[in-house]
Parts: structure tokens; C-alpha cells; sequence
């Protein structure tokens, strides 16, 4: 497409996010809502709206080459991924469930499954700094290197003497005069066969010619009429033409295109760099000297016109309060309000309280109501990443919308853009050095002409200092310092804590959509979410924001997340999954993995701190707990005392404090068997739990069918998916690839043109695994129910929640919820 067309596409999303804000955003705040469902409607909407805007930016991101466009759009794609994020955690706070189902409002919006689907954006990989890209290629050379020299060695043929080569030529060369041999044996059997048979005469003859024209002839027909059903049904729309199968040369053109923008949207991005770095400098040398004469004279004005108005020179505003730019900042008329409305706030909080207490007497009941109604109701969370998408949308609107572009058709980038924009900054850069300078004029003038020694100055000096000895904090001790990045990488990789993330992505992990869930919901049933359910969340908690260092900063912060699900479900894949959608670096710090490195205390608080310091560097990273449930052992097993796997329950958790909201660190816990740990340190330790169901039956066709491709078979008419489907119900997509890898063998790919894969070849290898049984998945469930939020779900199931809220609102909380 062209960038016109992109243009367009932007200024379409932007109409549709100008909706959405003054829904966000009204005049007057909405009244807090009483009804939980109409709620939650709300939240649904929005969130389905933002993901499509998101969808959208995203892949105009992708392709739009003008480098301050690209700018602009990446703020408001950063924000609207901010904003899904809060609204995804506003939803998990009112429903208290971390799966959510909105088929209905997708049969609403007439939208399908795919379009809610988070995109994962492309710009993770790409927008690397230069710096990060470096550290991340330094780690790649080192994990490469370390498994060359693990890998096991081939055969050694120096180490082999004469004697042994020999005797293994030998040995190799009779095998083959063997077979020879033998092959010429069956030969010669049948051509001996053939002789001694008799001579079968004319009407033999043409038996064994008739016999032979009838299989043949048969053989032609089926042949034929499987053909004509083949072209019936590629007439009727029912079958993919092969020759549709392989990419046109339209795609691969279109291929070809988005890597020629992805080369011009480098080499435009930095000529525009370039660009900035030329103009500030010409500004400074220009501009500088006038700016700052500017200055000068209009804080001279105001000093003069202070004193004639008010007797005295006025105090300069702090550096902290922006110093000069205080005195002409430009209001407009909302901040104008929000001011007047603090000062007669302060006024009346002032006022004596007697008045008040009056006031309230006479308003008592009117108030009491008030409250009540404020209690009731269900409010949105405040936003951090409203006012970002605000100000986005106000740029695209003053800058992009109406800009004429009939010139720039190669869409570089804009000059005048960039000097504006810098002349801001290097007017900031002039205004501190100016006040500094006009601070010390005034406290000259006022010492020339009011006699003051300009105490006050002092005083603030003072307090600065004091401020600043109170804000000291105690650093973290790097037991590192004088180690190398490199060394401390290689340590790891050498010990087997940093590892090589497997290469899947997050759409091979396979799942259906669950259709049901709000008609389940309604009829008071709890669904089971469905594995493209898991992959949802996964996406929203863990790559998001990861991916993006703004999100991860400004959104719910989650440092922990516990998958726990039965063996098989695919909670290992997912992590690795998580690292390569966002190329983070993979440490594990499985118990089993520890066990015996780094021993005793200082040994355990050394490999944390290395750990810990290396993924901050290479951040984005995930930290990964195999078998997390072992670091929290009501009772360790006796087989597994020696390994000690409780070493880091004490540390880990200290260290989990640490991770702030610029650090882009996750910690993954993947647990089989979670009942046999602490229920609470578990869930003190992982902010976020995912239960991890085995697959529904739309789930199950989909795996079947994508993993007996993925194996090298056909799916053909003769295999009955639906039935597969049917009867595996409880077992996992792990059992899945375990029975296709020992039915769909080399062999059996080779004899699939004479013999198709049959669902009743999947069913005797199934029958020989266990599958998930009921009391297996009821128990995780069980377990499920006393983590913190499963059991806010049942409180507010049985309305436990209502007799403990206050009095007050206890009557129309009730009334609300019904
Ligand atoms: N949804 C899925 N789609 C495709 N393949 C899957 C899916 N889930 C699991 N698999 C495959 O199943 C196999 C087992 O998955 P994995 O090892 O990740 O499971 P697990 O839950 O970590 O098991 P365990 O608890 O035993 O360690 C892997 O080959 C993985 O690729």
C-alpha cells in the first residue's frame, strides 16, 4: 500500500480515538455505576475499541516511512498498549477473574475471534538501540560458543588406532556384501518360482488378461472420479485450489515492499537524526544570542512593573518551579478554573469551624445519602495513559491532520517541524543560564535600591541542602563492580543460568476461541477458558509490556506470574515463547537447576546479584522457575532434601523488591503440582496466577489437525478430526505431540498416498497415556479457589462481600448488585 493510503489509515484511527476519549473523558465526570454487568459492558467496549485501534496503529507503525510521523504514531500506539493494559486490569479488579469473555460484545460489533486478538508489535524487535542490540549479539556469541564446546564431540577418528578403523571397515563392508547377497538369493527365488510355475494355456491367458484389465480399469474410474469430486469441490468454494497454495507473486511482491520500508524507514530515521543534531546547532549559533536578550529584558520589565505595582522587587521563582518560566507560562482557561477552584477550596477549608459544623448539621441526611451513593457505585481507576493519548491526538490534529503534503512526496522529513520543536528546548536550555544570571541582578538591585541582603536566598539554598540529604537513600551494593559484562555473562551461561530461548512464538501455541462464555456466565456457569484465552493474557501481562519500555514503566506493574496447569499444557513453551516475541534474555532459576551452584550464603547472594544484575542490563528478560512449587514446600520430599530447593525462598523474594518499574524484568514460575506448596508465600511471591486448563474440544480439533501437519501428515477426508476431537477429551496438548510423534513416523508419512491417516491409528497409543483426570483438575481448581483472587470471586459470588462492607451502604450495595 502506499503511504498515502497509511496516511489515510491514521487519520481514520484518529477519528475513532477522538471518540473514544470524549467517552473517556466527558465534561462531567459519569456518576459511579451501580450496576456491576452495565460496568462491565463499559470496560468491555472500550477495551474491544482500543484493540482495534491498536491492531491498526500497529501496523501503520509498521509501514509508514516519515520519520516525526513514526514518532507520533509511537507515542500513541505506546499509550492506547497502556491503556488496554489498565483496562484489562480494571476488568480483572470489578470481575475478579483473570479470564474475561465478551462474545457477546463481539456479536455486537459484528467482529470475529481474529479481531480480538492482541497483535504482538513488530517494533519490539526492531526499535532496539544500538547499545542493547550490541549487549544482545554479544550474548548470542557467547551462548553459541559455549554450546559448540558442550555439544558432544563427533568421532574422534584421531584417538582411533589402525587396528579399530580397519576392523570397523570391515565390519561395514561384509554388511553390505551381506545384503548383497541376500538381495540376490530373493532373486534368484521367484525367477525360480516363475519357471517351475506351468504353462497356463490360451483361456489361462485371458483370465489373467481380463483379471488384470478389471483392477486396472477400476484402479483409472476411482482415479478419475476423485479427480472430478477434487474440481466439484474447488468449483463449489469448499476446497483451496493448489494453485492458491503457494504465494502469488502479488504477496511476494508485497513481502518484498515491506522490506524495501522497513530500509527506508532506517536510512529516513537517520537523516532525520541527523537533521535534529544540524539544526539545534545552527539554532544555538543564530537564535541563542536573541533568545536570551529576549529574556533578559522582558524578567527586567517584570521586575520594574512588580515594584511599581507592589512597593518592593518580587522573589524569583525557584529553578524547581521552573524558575522565569513561571512568570509567562500561558494559562488557558481550564487550568485558569482548576486554580480558582484550589484557591476557594483553600479559603473555605480555612473558615472557621463552627460555620461548618452547622453546615453539615443542617445538610446531615442529604449528605449521609451522598455517601451512600458514592460507596455504591463502581468508578474507573484513574489513568496514566489517558493524558499521553490526549496530547498525541492533539499533535496529529494541530500538525498532521490538515498538513499539506502535496511536496514531500518521499515523505521526509519536515525541517520547520524540527526547528520548532528544538527551539523549545534550547529556549529551556537558555532560560536556566539566564535566570541563574538575572537571580543575581535582582538580588543586586534589591540590595542597590531596598536594602535587602537577600536572606530569603539563603534560606532556600538551605533547604535545598536539607532536602536533598533527606532524599538519600541506601544504594544497592554491585558485588560486581569490577567485573565486565562479558565475564559475568559468560559465568552464566557457563553455569547454565542464562539459556537459550527455544524458538517458538506465541502463535504456535495453538487454541481456539471460547464461544461460550458469556451464555455460560449468564446461566451461572463458570467456563473454563480456552488455550487462545491463556495466550490473551499471556500477551497482555507478559509481552506487552515487556516489549515496550514506556508501558512497562506507566501500566499495572506485574514482576511475577505463576503458570500453573497440569504436565503437557504447554507452560514451558510459553515462556520461551515470551522470550522470542520479545527477545528477552532467559535466566533460569529452576530449584533443580541451582541445585549445588553458587553454595553457602554469600554463594546464594552472589548468583542473585549476578542474575539480577545482568537481566537489568540485558533487559528486556525473564527469569524462569521450573517447578516453582518446590521453592515453597510445606514439606520437602525426602528424595529431594539433598538438593535443598527451599535455598532461595528467603532471597528471591528480597530481590523480587528490587525490580522497579524501568526495569524490564519478569519472573515466570511454572508449577505442575502447586497444592504441595505454601499457599501463601506462593501467592505472595507471584502477583499474578494463571491456571492453565487442559484444551476444550475446539481447542483439541484445532491441535490435532495443526500438529499432524506440523508432524508431516495429510489431513484428508478419511481422518476423522471431529472424532479424535471427541474422545480425547482430558488429555493435554503434550499427550497430543507425544501420540502423533509415535504414529505419524517417516515410515507412515511415506505410505500416506496409498494409505491416509485414519483417526482409529491415533486411538491405541492415546488409550496408553492417563489423561488429566477430573479429581486432578478439580484440585488445581480447588487450590485456584484460595489464592487471593479466587477467593475474592467466591465472596463476591455469595455476597459475603456485602455483610462486611459498612452500614452504611449494606442496603443499596444489595440493591445495586440485584
Ligand atoms: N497450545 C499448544 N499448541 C501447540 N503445541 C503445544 C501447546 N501446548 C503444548 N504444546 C506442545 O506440547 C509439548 C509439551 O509442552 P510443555 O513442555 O511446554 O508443557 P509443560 O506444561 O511445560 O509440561 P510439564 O509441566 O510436564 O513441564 C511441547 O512439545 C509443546 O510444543
Amino acid at each position: 500500500m502506499s503511504q498515502r493510503t497509511y496516511s489515510q489509515q491514521w487519520a481514520d484511527v484518529h477519528l475513532q480515538l477522538s471518540r473514544l476519549l470524549t467517552e473517556e473523558l466527558p465534561a462531567e465526570p459519569p456518576r459511579p455505576e451501580k450496576d456491576r454487568v452495565v460496568f462491565f459492558q463499559r470496560l468491555a467496549m472500550f477495551y474491544v475499541h482500543y484493540i482495534q485501534i491498536f491492531r491498526q496503529l500497529e501496523k501503520i507503525y509498521d509501514q509508514v516511512v516519515h520519520p516525526q510521523k513514526r514518532r507520533v504514531i509511537r507515542a500513541v500506539l505506546d499509550g492506547v498498549i497502556g491503556r488496554v493494559l489498565e483496562l484489562k486490569n480494571e476488568m480483572v479488579e470489578k470481575e475478579f477473574s483473570e479470564y474475561h469473555y465478551m462474545d457477546d460484545v463481539l456479536h455486537d460489533l459484528k467482529l470475529t475471534p481474529a479481531d480480538l486478538e492482541i497483535p504482538l508489535p513488530r517494533y519490539f524487535f526492531i526499535d532496539c538501540s544500538k547499545e542493547l542490540l550490541e549487549r544482545k549479539m554479544m550474548l548470542t556469541d557467547i551462548l553459541k560458543m559455549v554450546e559448540v564446546t558442550e555439544s558432544p564431540e563427533p568421532l574422534m577418528a584421531k584417538d582411533m588406532s589402525q587396528e579399530e578403523a580397519i576392523k570397523m571397515i570391515q565390519v561395514v563392508e561384509r554388511a553390505r556384501q551381506g545384503r548383497l547377497r541376500a538381495k540376490l538369493n530373493e532373486e534368484n527365488r521367484n525367477m525360480n518360482r516363475m519357471y517351475r510355475t506351468k504353462d497356463p494355456g490360451t483361456a489361462g491367458i485371458e483370465l489373467a488378461a481380463v483379471c488384470i484389465q478389471k483392477v486396472w480399469r477400476g484402479y483409472i474410474q476411482r482415479k478419475m472420479a476423485k479427480i472430478a469430486r477434487d474440481e466439484e469441490m474447488i468449483f463449489l468454494g469448499m476446497a483451496m485450489d493448489p494453485k492458491y497454495k503457494l504465494p502469488c507473486p502479488a504477496e511476494i511482491t508485497a513481502e518484498a515492499n515491506d522490506a524495501c520500508t522497513r530500509i527506508k524507514q532506517e536510512e529516513y530515521g537517520e537523516d532525520y537524526q541527523k537533521s535534529v543534531v544540524a539544526i539545534t546547532n545552527q539554532l544555538r549559533d543564530v537564535e541563542g544570542h536573541d533568545i536570551s536578550k529576549t529574556m533578559k529584558d522582558q524578567i527586567r520589565q517584570w521586575f520594574i512593573e512588580c515594584r511599581d505595582a507592589t512597593g518592593s522587587f518580587p522573589d524569583f521563582p525557584d529553578e524547581e518551579d521552573g524558575g522565569s518560566a513561571l512568570i509567562f507560562a500561558e494559562k488557558d482557561p481550564k487550568q485558569l478554573m482548576e486554580e480558582i477552584a484550589a484557591k476557594e477550596e483553600e479559603e473555605s477549608n480555612n473558615k472557621p469551624k463552627g460555620k461548618e459544623e452547622k453546615k453539615e448539621k443542617g445538610k446531615k441526611d442529604k449528605g449521609k445519602d451522598d455517601e451512600e451513593e458514592e460507596e455504591a457505585g463502581l468508578k474507573m481507576l484513574p489513568s496514566a495513559f489517558l493524558s499521553d493519548l490526549e496530547v498525541g491526538h492533539k499533535t496529529f490534529v494541530d500538525f498532521w491532520q490538515t498538513r499539506n503534503e502535496s511536496r514531500n512526496f518521499n515523505q521526509r522529513h519536515e525541517v520547520e517541524l524540527i526547528k520548532e520543536e528544538k527551539r523549545k528546548v534550547i529556549e529551556a536550555e537558555i532560560r536556566v543560564q539566564v535566570d541563574e544570571q538575572m537571580r543575581q541582578e535582582l538580588a543586586e538591585w534589591k540590595l542597590a535600591v531596598d536594602k535587602d541582603k537577600g536572606g530569603k536566598a539563603k534560606g532556600n539554598a538551605k533547604k535545598k541542602k536539607g532536602s536533598k540529604s533527606g532524599k538519600k537513600k541506601k544504594k544497592e551494593k554491585d558485588l560486581t563492580s569490577d567485573r565486565t559484562l562479558e565475564s559475568l555473562c559468560q559465568e552464566l551461561v557457563e553455569q547454565g543460568l542464562l539459556k537459550q530461548a527455544g524458538n517458538v512464538r506465541l502463535q504456535d501455541y495453538l487454541g481456539d476461541y471460547s464461544y461460550l462464555g458469556t451464555t455460560l456466565r449468564q446461566n451461572d456457569i463458570e467456563p473454563m477458558p480456552s488455550l487462545s484465552d491463556v495466550r490473551q493474557v499471556l500477551s497482555l501481562y507478559a509481552i506487552l509490556p515487556l516489549g515496550s519500555q514506556l508501558v512497562h514503566e506507566k501500566a499495572p506493574l506485574i514482576k511475577a506470574i505463576l503458570l500453573a496447569g497440569p504436565a503437557g499444557v504447554g507452560k514451558k513453551m510459553l515462556v520461551h515463547a515470551i522470550c522470542q516475541e520479545t527477545g528477552a534474555s532467559l535466566f533460569d532459576l529452576s530449584p533443580l537447576n541451582t541445585a549445588g551452584k553458587y553454595p553457602g550464603k554469600s554463594g546464594l547472594a552472589m548468583m542473585l546479584h549476578m542474575v539480577f544484575k545482568v537481566a537489568r542490563l540485558l533487559q528486556p528478560s525473564v527469569i524462569w522457575i521450573e517447578d516453582a512449587e518446590k521453592m515453597f514446600y510445606k514439606k520437602v520430599p525426602k528424595e529431594e532434601k539433598e538438593l535443598d530447593p527451599k535455598r532461595l525462598k528467603k532471597d528471591l523474594p528480597k530481590s523480587l523488591k528490587l525490580i522497579k518499574g524501568e526495569d524490564r524484568v519478569l519472573i515466570i514460575g511454572t508449577t505442575k503440582d502447586p497444592l504441595s506448596a505454601d499457599i501463601k508465600s506462593l501467592c505472595k511471591m507471584y502477583s499474578k496466577i494463571i491456571l492453565i486448563p487442559r484444551p476444550d474440544y475446539g481447542s483439541r480439533y484445532i491441535l490435532w489437525k495443526q500438529l499432524i501437519k506440523k508432524q508431516g501428515g495429510e489431513v484428508t477426508r478419511a481422518l476423522d478430526l471431529s472424532s479424535l476431537a471427541k474422545i480425547s477429551d482430558g488429555y493435554t496438548p503434550g499427550h497430543m505431540v507425544r501420540v502423533i510423534q509415535t504414529v505419524v513416523t517417516k515410515r507412515r508419512i511415506l505410505q500416506q498416498t496409498n494409505r491416509p491417516l485414519t483417526a482409529a491409528e491415533f486411538v491405541a497409543p492415546l488409550a496408553k497415556i492417563d489423561p488429566v483426570f477430573q479429581e486432578e483438575e478439580e484440585a488445581l481448581k480447588n487450590w485456584y479457589a484460595k489464592t487471593p483472587l479466587g477467593k475474592k470471586r467466591i465472596k463476591a459470588a455469595t455476597g459475603k462481600e456485602e455483610e462486611e462492607a459498612p452500614v452504611k451502604g449494606k442496603d443499596t450495595k444489595k440493591k445495586g448488585k440485584k
